[in-house]
């Protein structure tokens, strides 16, 4: 029988709604991936409804969790670590520590960073010196990286101008740590209006993809979230980078028209399991 494989997810939670480990946990583990949810923050709802309570974990809590798991022998079994929105940079520094640990046991371990930062005008608030952090220290460790455009241009310090400039950008973050890549949203001059477009970058190849932009009175919050989760859960289940991109641009999509469909703000998971564990649309990425 197949292994099942186990995914450290460390990331924030919020009470209500879907958003960090609350958009992927659940995701992750209907693919079939065995979740390890360390939440950075406990949040009521996400900070893009402008307002929320809640508190950040302090930053301690994070090697002491990780002790507690290595003292019951199962620290080894860890195949992967996630990481997307943090509380503080001290939490980052931690992650990292962390990472260094598993892979210290089992090198095969990957991690994947989702860089998230600060929007403003979006209405996503994470702490300003988590950017820098993410800058100058995650890049460095991170097997796969996964922002979206700001992000992806916060790391480069400048905007593209075209399709082959966004691949161009992601090349230059591989020769400083990941192996691949992902930028899950993107924006470029001359993008078509009506697409939602994502890149795979490695070393050797590009793909990029497009799949329908849908209409919505207000965006959906967590969709990178869900997109990054869901890439690394079928990356452990076994699929190739390519494989594995494909299928989270068609789940994600599925979940994004059964949340079109019920006129929710607030993402449609357990409505779109299914769905999104078999999606039955496909989108297939060209190479660039
Ligand atoms: N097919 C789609 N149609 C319309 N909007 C989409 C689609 N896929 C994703 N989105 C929206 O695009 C945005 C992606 O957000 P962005 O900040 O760029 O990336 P991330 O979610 O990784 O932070 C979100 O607001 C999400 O709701
Ligand atoms: C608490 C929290 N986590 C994560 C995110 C990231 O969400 P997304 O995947 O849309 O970037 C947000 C965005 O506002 C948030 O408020
Ligand atoms: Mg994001």
């Amino acid at each position: 029988m197949k292994r099942t494989p186990h995914l450290l997810a460390i990331q924030s939670h919020v009470v209500f709604g879907h958003a960090g480990n609350s958009a992927a946990v659940f995701p992750m583990a209907r693919l079939g991936v065995n979740v390890w949810p360390l939440n950075t923050v406990q949040f009521s709802n996400h900070t893009q409804y402008g307002q929320w309570t809640g508190e950040v974990l302090a930053p301690q809590q994070i090697p002491a969790l990780v002790d507690g798991i290595e003292a019951i022998g199962e620290l080894g079994h860890c195949d992967a670590v996630l990481s997307g929105y943090l509380g503080s940079a001290a939490q980052g520094r931690a992650i990292l520590e962390v990472v260094r640990r598993i892979k210290a046991i089992n090198p095969r371990a990957l991690y994947l960073c989702d860089p998230v930062m600060g929007h403003p005008q979006k209405g996503c608030i994470v702490a300003p010196e988590v950017s820098d952090f993410l800058l100058n220290e995650a890049l460095a460790v991170a097997d796969v990286l996964c922002p979206n455009q700001l992000e992806l241009d916060s790391f480069v310090g400048r905007r593209p101008d075209s399709l082959a400039d966004c691949v161009a950008m992601a090349r230059t973050l591989l020769a400083r740590g990941p192996q691949a890549v992902v930028v899950k949203h993107l924006d470029y001059p001359g993008k078509s209006a009506e697409d939602f477009e994502m890149l795979l970058v490695t070393a050797e190849q590009a793909w990029h993809l497009r799949r329908p932009l849908l209409a919505f009175p207000r965006q959906p919050v967590g969709v990178g979230d869900l997109t990054s989760g869901l890439f690394l859960a079928r990356l452990l289940l076994g699929d190739g980078l390519l494989h594995a991109f494909e299928f989270s641009a068609a789940a994600v999509h599925e979940v994004l028209l059964e949340t079109q469909a019920c006129g929710s703000y607030e993402l449609q998971l357990v409505r779109a399991q299914d769905r999104l564990a078999q999606p039955r649309v496909r989108f297939t990425a060209e190479p660039v």
